[in-house]
């Protein structure tokens, strides 16, 4: 059995006039992420793990937010991309672990709903996706409600043959 660990970090602006949507989930707030797609954050952190883990590069290279097929692009879509491209290389996901560093709103409402989202396209069961949010405490641009963060840890394995 090869297992392999992967890391994934994001960050989008928080300004008025946009959606929020995290984990695949929109959340109901005067205020949304920026960025060329829907900017999931929490997806982009995820994707990034998963193409970490199987020595893929990031998000960026395989999605380049200079190309206009990605603009508006429901997050989802990379993250069932992503999982094909881990499964071509024989890769299944044991688990995943994701934080979110939002001052407001509060996710606790909508952590179950991400969790099944990300379950869903990745083939697992729920309880193998874990998300957990912070505050940083009213500290930083994240505190200053100027932005919000997410990271994620993906753990894959393959047998060998
Ligand atoms: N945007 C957030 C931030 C936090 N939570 C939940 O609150 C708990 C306490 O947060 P601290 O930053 O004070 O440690 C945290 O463990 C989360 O359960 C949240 O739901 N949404
Ligand atoms: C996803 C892509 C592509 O639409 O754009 P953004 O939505 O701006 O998100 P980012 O986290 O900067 O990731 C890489 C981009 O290539």
């Amino acid at each position: 059995m090869q297992i392999r660990v992967g890391t994934g970090t994001d960050v989008h602006e928080l300004v008025a006039g946009h959606r929020l949507v995290i984990g695949g989930v929109e959340i109901d707030h005067p205020m949304g992420l920026k960025g060329h797609s829907d900017a999931d954050v929490l997806l982009h952190a995820v994707c990034d793990a998963l193409l970490g883990a199987a020595g893929l590069g990031d998000i960026g290279e395989h999605f380049p937010d200079t190309d206009s097929a990605y603009k508006g692009m429901d997050s989802t879509r990379f993250l069932y991309i992503c999982k094909d491209k881990i499964q071509e290389k024989g890769f299944m996901v044991a688990n995943l672990d994701c934080t979110i560093f939002a001052q407001a709103p509060k996710m606790s409402p909508h952590k179950k709903a991400m969790a099944a989202c990300i379950a869903d396209v990745l083939e697992l069961s729920p309880d193998c996706v874990n998300i957990k949010a912070t505050t940083t405490e009213h500290l930083g641009f994240i505190g200053r409600k100027q932005g919000i963060a997410a990271q994620a840890t993906v753990l894959l394995y393959k047998h060998k043959s």
